[in-house]
């Protein structure tokens, strides 16, 4: 609702071009136009349901943070609503991978994906700041529910099998969820000093950064 106007929207009109090639990759635009090849969906799901499982420990830092460091209570039940359908999507990694026949415990965590992981490592130390924390966790989410809502809109070709994991991004509820998130993420960047803002934005390009490269390595 607020969402317009901030620290967020100006950033994301500076990197447009960056924002598109982790939103609109070539992988994301195959799921839609239904040319994907499932190799490439099977090596993602394996390695994003890893991503998946270090992304849990960052969330419970960012609600450390934030019940430090935030003066609105309501960033706390925002996070920790994050981290409750977490909870499900690690069930949900599990239930899909056997759908396609993959054992999860023998997935080796490819390069991108460990400087990934070692990316949101960093950012859990509590040197960093909630406002550079939220502003990354923010970005995280939006990349996927921005590429996976594009799959679910009127004329895509989603293939029906994909349908699943595109709603489970895409779905509206997640895109409201996202809001509140660079909501949040403006009201605190709107208050910091420029050496936290700027470390935010570095944080910001540096998430678009390994989104893309995920895509890539999953693409095979
Ligand atoms: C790589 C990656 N980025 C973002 C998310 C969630 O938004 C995810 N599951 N995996």
């Amino acid at each position: 609702m607020e969402v317009g106007g901030g620290v967020i929207e100006t950033w994301l009109k500076k990197h447009r071009m960056l924002y598109i090639r982790a939103t609109k990759h070539p992988l994301i635009l195959s799921i839609r136009d239904g040319t994907i090849d499932f190799s490439s969906f099977k090596r993602w799901l394996g390695q994003d349901y890893i991503f998946v499982r270090a992304f849990v420990p960052f969330s419970a830092s960012v609600l450390l943070k934030a019940c430090k460091e935030s003066d609105n209570s309501s960033d706390m039940e925002v996070i920790l609503g994050g981290m409750a359908s977490l909870n499900d999507e690690i069930a949900w990694f599990k239930k899909e991978a056997s759908k396609w026949g993959l054992e999860l415990s023998t997935i080796v965590p490819q390069k991108v994906n460990q400087e990934y992981c070692r990316f949101l490592e960093s950012l859990m130390s509590p040197q960093v700041e909630y406002t550079v924390a939220i502003t990354a966790f923010w970005a995280i989410e939006a990349v996927y529910q921005e590429g996976f809502a594009l799959c679910l809109q009127d004329g895509s070709k989603t293939p029906p099998e994909l349908k699943e994991t595109c709603q489970r991004w895409g779905n509206d509820g997640f895109g409201q969820y996202c809001r509140s998130l660079q909501n949040i993420a403006n009201r605190h960047l709107g208050k910091a000093p420029p050496d936290v803002v700027a470390r935010a934005e570095v944080a910001l390009l540096q998430v678009l950064e390994l989104e893309v490269e995920f895509w890539n390595m999953s693409q095979g």
